[in-house]
């Protein structure tokens, strides 16, 4: 194993006001990997990033970037991560290839480069470089901010909140430079609402809430762990109540009483699915229709954070 890109180590917030936003957080993230945090409004997501790109002050902790220490060697760590915000912040009056340029300058790197052509290409903004950042659509502002924090090269890129109030055609080729940027061994770093995104795109997952870093795995083991299957059957005749010969399993009525829903965990060795059908038949309970479904990402997420509450 390589030494972690990022070591995030005991790291707790409290604000002035007396919240505290971040309680003990562990964390390390391995080169190359995408890693998407996951967790509802005010779980601490920002807080996080804000702390490890050194904008917000750690109450306790330590953070340690490519083995450069956040705090005490801010601008060797800084120089190492490319950070995209939720808000625009940047100059309305330059033009997108002067502010962008900018923020490349702003870390040493020269200003001129075919870097940066490529970049505003694959952000579909060349055609908009000297266009003035005002004068642009919100979309193409989301676009901006993406080649400013990619303008320095970095190793590291925070996405936060990438798609939230964006469009299909932004999304599809934000994910497409994501692609692009860990094929460079890029290591990405995002925050998600769209736990779809994060099911499609993410090697690891950290769920966060209450500022509290409830797990961090696998998303494939993560999903086989705790994901759940569900056979749901269309009933023939509405049910009021599970009847008593049938109370093994794990069954819930729903839809009015016309369908009959069993939830079982989708590693188990035995699903109870065949002695279920022969009870239904026995108790001469007939369906019209079987669906199954596995659960998502997303269910799992709900069921964790509704648990820990
Ligand atoms: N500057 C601040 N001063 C005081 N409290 C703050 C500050 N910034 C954030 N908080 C509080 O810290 C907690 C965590 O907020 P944070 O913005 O990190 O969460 P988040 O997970 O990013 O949420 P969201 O998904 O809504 O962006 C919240 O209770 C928030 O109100």
């Amino acid at each position: 194993m390589t030494d972690p890109i990022l070591r995030i180590a005991g790291v707790s917030k409290t604000y002035k006001s007396g919240t505290t936003a971040l309680h003990s957080v562990d964390l390390d993230i391995d080169r190359g990997e995408i890693f998407a945090l996951l967790g509802p409004n005010g779980a601490g997501k920002t807080t996080l990033i804000s702390i490890v790109c050194g904008i917000v002050t750690p109450s306790t902790g330590t953070i340690s970037v490519d083995g450069h220490d956040a705090l005490t060697d801010y601008k060797a760590a800084r120089s190492r991560i490319g950070l995209v915000p939720q808000e625009l912040s940047t100059d309305q009056f330059e033009t997108v290839l002067a502010t962008v340029t900018f923020s490349r300058r702003l870390f040493g790197r020269s200003g001129h480069s075919a870097y940066i052509e490529e970049l505003l290409r694959d952000l579909s903004l060349w055609d908009k470089r000297d266009t003035k950042i005002m004068g642009l659509s919100g979309g193409m502002k989301r676009r901006v901010l993406i080649a400013k924090a990619l303008s320095h090269e970095p190793d590291i890129l925070f996405l936060d909140e990438p798609t939230a109030g964006v469009d299909v055609a932004l999304r599809r080729d934000m994910w497409k430079l994501v692609h692009k940027l860990r094929a460079r061994g890029v290591t990405i770093i995002l925050t998600t609402h769209y736990i779809e995104e994060a099911q499609e795109m993410a090697d690891r997952v950290g769920v966060i809430t209450g500022g509290k870093l409830l797990l961090v795995d696998r998303k494939d083991a993560l999903m086989k762990k705790l994901g759940k299957r569900e056979v749901d059957l269309k009933l023939a005749e509405p049910m009021a109540a599970v009847p008593d010969a049938l109370s093994r399993w794990n069954l819930t009525i729903a839809d009015d009483g016309r369908r009959l829903r069993y939830v079982f965990d989708a590693e188990a060795e035995e699903t109870g699915i065949p002695a279920l059908l022969t009870a239904l038949s026995g108790a001469g309970i007939a369906f019209t229709d079987l669906e199954t479904r596995k659960s998502s990402l997303e269910d799992i997420f709900v069921d964790l954070v509704r648990e820990k509450k």
